[in-house]
């Protein structure tokens, strides 16, 4: 089992990372929660269905479990409320653990109940997704509102990250495709070297296998790690952990939680700021060529047809990076010369358009 550590302002606390680790799951809770009261796993049905035997086993009986409805639906106030009523009725106290067993949806959603339940108590994350590799770092925790996406949350950060990669042999093309784009989005706001190795090493999804996969989640839980210590709370830098995010929120928003995967959004928006770049910074970085690659690997790249341009634009203005009713955008220079910068709603407007099919 490899481990990273993460080093915020508020905590530090491990990564670990590894295929079939799940049996030291408990002697990684006896280390970071030495004084655990009981324990409330808190999963979703498809998880739970294919893997949840398998992590009960490894926790004392009393461990309690709840278990939500499968995709981005459950990150609503129904499902934090119900869950806070749970943890309430069957006695959690501070001395609880919360340990999220999923993907980003239940990691944020358990994320969120564990930083507001008596005003916050521990939880650990243990990812069953590739987009995971994002999601269970950094501490950001938080629900949708129908106004917008992750508008009610907090920064909570877990105890561990206990992430047994084995746990994906389960996933769907649909879910590597969904979390391959958060590696995409590291390895471009991050580094040449990243960006060139994964683009020579992934053609199919059938080669994020052994090596190749852990590699991918380990550069690109790096290069998280590496903006979180430098800005915990999104006052700089951590902005450029999202890029593709203005415009990607906005499209997940618009067409309905959950009617496409976070990851298919993030790619339109990546290519969209590459797009907008053209016009604002000078770039020379090579965007048909990323576009091949994604289109080889089943992404799409333009917008979804049929949404209202106007209201992505207002969904853009109300994401939490605007400044004054202002849209900022992650823009890149080159890859790993990430930028924040503030664009016109006009110039969006344009492109919107343009770029729509
Ligand atoms: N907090 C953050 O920093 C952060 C970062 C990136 C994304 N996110 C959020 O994460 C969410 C997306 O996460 P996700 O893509 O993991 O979605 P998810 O949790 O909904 O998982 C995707 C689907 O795969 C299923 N699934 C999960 N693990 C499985 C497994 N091992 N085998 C089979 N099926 C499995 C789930 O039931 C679900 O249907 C979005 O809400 C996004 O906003 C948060
Ligand atoms: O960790 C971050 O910071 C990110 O922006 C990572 C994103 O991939 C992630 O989707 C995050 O939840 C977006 O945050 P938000 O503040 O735009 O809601
Ligand atoms: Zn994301």
């Amino acid at each position: 089992m490899e481990s990273l550590q993460i080093k915020t302002a508020s905590k530090k606390y491990p990564v670990y990372f590894g295929e079939r680790i799940l049996e030291n799951l408990h002697s990684v809770i006896e280390d970071v929660c030495p004084s655990v009261s009981n324990i409330l796993v808190i999963s979703d049905e498809t998880v739970y269905k294919h893997h949840g035997k398998a992590l009960m086993k490894e926790l004392p009986n009393q461990a309690l479990s709840y278990i939500l409805p499968s995709g981005e639906g459950a990150k609503s106030f129904e499902h934090f409320y119900n869950v806070q009523t749970f943890a309430l009725e069957h006695g959690l106290d501070r001395q609880s653990l919360i340990i999220a067993f999923g993907g980003g949806v239940v990691g944020d959603l358990a994320g969120f109940v564990a930083a507001t339940y008596m005003r916050g108590i521990p939880f650990i994350q243990v990812p069953t997704t590739l987009l995971a590799h994002d999601s269970a770092v950094g501490g950001k925790v938080a629900i949708n509102h129908e106004l917008g996406k992750n508008m009610i949350g907090a920064f909570h950060q877990p105890e561990a990250v206990f992430y047994d990669i084995s746990l994906l042999e389960t996933l769907s093309e649909k879910e590597w495709r969904s979390g391959f784009a958060e590696v995409v989005k590291h390895a471009l706001i991050y580094s040449t070297t990243f960006y060139d190795w994964l683009k020579s090493s992934v053609s199919t999804f059938e080669d994020l296998k052994g090596e190749t996969l852990i590699q991918s989640i380990k550069e690109g839980i790096k290069v998280k790690a590496e903006i979180v210590a430098n800005d915990e709370k999104e006052t700089g830098i951590r902005a450029f952990l999202n890029f593709g995010h203005t415009l990607g929120h906005a499209i997940e928003a618009e067409l309905g939680y959950g009617e496409i995967t976070h990851g298919e959004a993030v790619v339109i928006g990546m290519c969209f700021a590459f797009e907008i770049g053209k016009e604002l910074i000078d770039t020379t970085f090579p965007l048909e060529k990323l576009k091949e690659w994604l289109h080889k690997l089943g992404y799409r790249t333009d917008i979804p047809q049929g949404l209202d341009k106007n209201n992505l634009v207002a969904k853009m203005k109300a994401d939490k990076k605007a400044q004054h009713g202002q849209i900022n955008m992650v823009l890149l220079k080159e890859i790993g010369e990430p930028l924040l910068m503030k664009v016109d709603e006009k110039t969006i407007l344009s492109l919107l358009s343009e770029t729509s099919t």
